[in-house]
């Protein structure tokens, strides 16, 4: 028995959406799910009372930052992560390959692994695919991913195809190096940016290797939306279909929302945390900077159709004071707000499945917040 597996409960009947559940050792979970990303072992600054309050399931940690940062034998000695961060559901770690890249300036990529410098020290440093895998075993996330080369979106096709086949690779050598399948899923990473016969080559690869997951990577890098549509439209039905299907690093509310009409189970972004820190925060008529001085005396909620604790209980003007003030409570409200709001998002996309709607329900959501619809 694999460590996670996902039931399939039923398809909406108007796109390829599914509604399914996420089984793993820490606990089950609907699908399509937001996942919340917690970096350094902590999702910026919400307790695990608080996340379990609005309804996170899985959330996220980071390999690459973990190993630096307080070191990965800490965490194993300190029981793992869970016991570490004190969070008894369930976790995923992304293998470090794209934050390697996105992150460090100076890489050079060979077939045994990569060549970088730590972004804090400078000093050298080496990933490879047996590297990433052993971080991660001693991490202890129920769920973990490949190593794999995420290559800019517009890459040239012979570069892309060299990327994918090293991918591959990688990802049979990660399988190889795994300690704990049984306790810990291993995802493979389906890549080959917009090309439809490397993203067919690399989901061959991968399926053919068995993996009780798969990740659909090398998207939401800075390509236009209707290109990752694209890309999804040829990409999740390669995939088995009793398998969950996780689109790395996708988190507005319109692609979400495009990415579950498109077979993916499993979503992950840091908008939703990143831009509270700056007084941004999304509401169901679209985003709102609130600490625009037009707030100043604007004692509504962020959001009129939000119950959650920050719109139960305080005004705009009140965080937009303590925004504007660099008070550490104003950024715990427009978190809350922000994750409450996509994990809301998700029981709708689910809910629309449930009722076949999901097209539906697309249509109502971009004309009441205002994304044009194309
Ligand atoms: C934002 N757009 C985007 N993100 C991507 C990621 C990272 C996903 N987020 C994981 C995370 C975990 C903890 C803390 C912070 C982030 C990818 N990861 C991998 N391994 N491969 C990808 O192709 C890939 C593509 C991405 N596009």
């Amino acid at each position: 028995m694999t460590a996670i597996r996902y039931e399939l409960i039923k398809k909406d009947k108007q796109t390829g959406a599914r509604l399914g559940i996420l089984h793993t050792p820490h606990g089950s979970y609907e699908t399509p799910m937001f996942m919340p990303v917690g970096t350094l072992a902590t999702v910026k600054t919400m307790s695990p009372e608080e996340l379990k309050e609005m309804g996170a399931g899985v959330i996220l940690s980071n390999t690459y930052h973990l190993w630096l940062r307080p070191g990965h034998e800490i965490v194993r000695e300190a029981g793992g992560l869970h016991k570490f961060m004190n969070w008894d559901q369930a976790i995923l770690t992304d293998s470090g390959g794209f934050q390697v890249f996105s992150l460090s300036k100076f890489r050079k990529i060979e077939e045994e692994g990569v060549h970088f410098r730590n972004h804090l020290s400078g000093e050298k440093l080496f990933l490879s695919p047996e590297k990433a895998t052993e971080i991660q075993n001693a991490l202890g996330a129920d769920i973990m991913m490949a190593f794999d080369e995420c290559p800019p979106f517009d890459a040239e096709y012979n570069y892309m195809k060299q990327s994918v086949e090293r991918t591959s690779r990688w990802a049979e050598r990660c399988l190889k190096a795994h300690s704990r399948p049984h306790d810990q899923a291993l995802f493979g990473i389906v890549q080959g940016g917009g090309n439809e016969d490397l993203r067919k080559q690399s989901a061959r690869d991968l399926i053919s290797l068995d993996f009780p997951g798969y990740a659909v990577g090398g998207l939401s890098v800075g390509e236009p939306k209707e290109d990752m549509n694209r890309v999804l439209d040829f990409t999740t039905p390669l995939l088995p279909e009793n398998k969950p299907r996780y689109l790395m690093g996708v988190g507005s509310p319109d692609s979400l929302i495009d990415g579950a009409i498109r077979g993916i189970d499993m979503f992950d972004c840091v908008l939703p945390t990143r831009i509270a820190r700056n007084g941004t925060c999304m509401t169901s008529t679209g985003r709102l900077v609130v600490k625009n001085a037009k707030y100043a005396r604007d004692f509504r909620p962020l959001d009129e159709n939000c119950d959650c604790y920050t719109c139960r209980n305080y005004s705009r003007a009140y965080i937009r004071h303590l925004i504007h003030t660099n008070e550490i409570f104003g950024f715990r409200l427009c978190t809350y707000h922000n994750l409450h709001f996509l994990i809301k998002l998700m029981e709708q996309i689910r809910q629309a499945i449930r009722e076949d709607r999901l097209q539906d329900f697309r249509d109502e959501f971009f004309e009441q917040y205002g994304f044009n619809k194309p």
